[in-house]
């Protein structure tokens, strides 16, 4: 056999052995998805240990943190009827439900009273949201960032991100950022974490919401549609400062925001994530951080809503207990929070997962607190959260079955995917 059929031969195996591995992580995926979704029908929301919203001076104004949904949105509600001049509301998921509704009827409420309300939701999120809930009177200026944004730039990758963030701004007085996206199921069902913050720091988030409008708005406006917030604020808060993922202009600062901090920590480092897969280099730091005396802390979800995430989070287990890094598993209710403390000083509240699409793809904001107080309302939240859930010890990691095992091996190579 000539050299050249040779390696044609050995080509056409390749191609073969990769097509039947990504059949078989396909037909996987496919099948763990329907099975728990058929296990979740019919499923009663158990209840789970919450905090209520607290609220600390931080700088010039303060900050409070939500872990209820039903607190949050009442109070976010509140801000938007009492809004007098300018709303900029901006979400990932809309759900066509009461509090969905709730929330479109404020917002036009508000507009119909002269308020200036502007709204940005992303289009594929919402795919499934009947196009009536997406109706809006015309004096709500609403920007949908639409499913496809490349245009016929297909492999320009800085124009797949999602608009994954969750924003709201009213009157320059009151600002809200965090995990929790809009949806009845999120009020009472999900644990997750939000911020309300008044005072200078406001100025800043309301710039996060305007640099977006206006890098999204000539597409979607007339070419004389003004621009948002040409000013700049008088003063700032030294304490927050709000990290912007903006994959068109190729821009992930979350990332290294993490990264530094988790490199400077030396006493702990608590995290809690509803899908966490972090990349080889995030694992090493966190690693080298357990290595050098650090109490590495991580809680997810036990069962999260994704259960193929569920399982590609799982390849770093192994490799992250044996540094001394300790996992926390909640039980019974879905964790949604992407919010992390460190040292008694340094925390953040977000929208960013820990994992590829959040990190290196997605429109995502964080807000940093450099601030004692805020630091131990972090830990309580933390503590508060741990009475609700199972470590794993690597005992346990180490005698799971061999299906366990087969299926992350198989469904492994997906992780730089998600
Ligand atoms: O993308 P996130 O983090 O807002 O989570 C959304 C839920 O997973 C929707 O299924």
């Amino acid at each position: 056999m000539s050299r050249a059929t040779a390696l044609e031969r050995a080509a056409r195996h390749a191609r073969r052995a990769l097509l039947t591995i990504v059949g078989i992580q396909v037909i996987l995926a496919i099948s763990l998805t329907l099975v728990d979704s058929y296990r979740r029908r019919n499923k009663k929301p158990k209840p789970f240990p919450i905090t209520a919203p607290i609220e600390v001076p931080v700088g010039d104004g303060t900050i409070t943190t939500y872990t209820y949904g039903q607190d949050l949105y009442d109070d976010m509600l509140a801000a938007i009827d009492s809004a007098e001049r300018q709303i900029l509301f901006e979400t990932y998921i809309w759900k066509d439900d009461e509090i969905g509704q709730r929330f479109k009827q404020a917002l036009v409420r508000a507009a119909r009273r002269g308020v200036a309300v502007h709204v940005i939701y992303d289009g594929f999120a919402n795919l499934v949201v009947p196009p009536s809930f997406k109706r809006f009177p015309a004096a709500i200026k609403v920007l949908r960032y639409p499913v496809y944004n490349a245009g016929l730039r297909f492999f320009d990758l800085r124009h797949y991100g999602r608009d994954h963030r969750k924003i709201l701004v009213v009157d320059d007085a009151v600002g809200f950022v965090g995990g929790y996206n809009i949806g009845s199921a999120y009020a009472t069902e999900w644990r997750d974490t939000h911020c309300r913050i008044t005072g200078p720091g406001v100025w800043d988030l309301q710039r996060t919401f305007a640099d977006f409008w206006n890098l999204h708005r000539k597409r979607r406006f007339r070419a004389n549609e003004r621009p948002l917030l040409l000013e700049t604020a008088s003063e700032w808060e030294p304490r927050m400062r709000f990290h912007r993922n903006i994959p068109t202009l190729w821009s992930f600062p979350i990332r290294s925001m993490y990264l530094e901090a988790i490199n400077r920590a030396t006493s702990r480092v608590w995290m809690t994530h509803a899908y966490f897969i972090p990349d080889a280099n995030f694992v090493d730091t966190l690693r080298e951080a357990a290595r050098r005396g650090v109490d590495v802390r991580i809680l997810l979800p036990r069962k999260s809503n994704h259960i193929v995430a569920d399982w590609i989070s799982r390849g770093y287990f192994a490799q992250m207990l044996d540094a001394g890094i300790r996992i926390f598993r909640f039980r019974d209710a879905m964790v949604h929070a992407k919010t992390a403390t460190i040292d008694g000083s340094w925390s953040t509240i977000g929208t960013a997962n820990v994992d590829r699409l959040s990190m290196q793809g997605n429109y995502e904001i964080n807000v940093e607190i450099i601030d004692p107080a805020q630091a131990q309302v972090m830990e309580t939240i933390f503590e508060t959260d741990l009475s609700n859930c199972a470590e794993l010890t690597m005992d346990e990691w180490e005698s799971r079955d061999v299906y366990r095992r087969f299926t992350e091996a198989i469904l492994g190579p997906l992780r730089p995917l998600l």
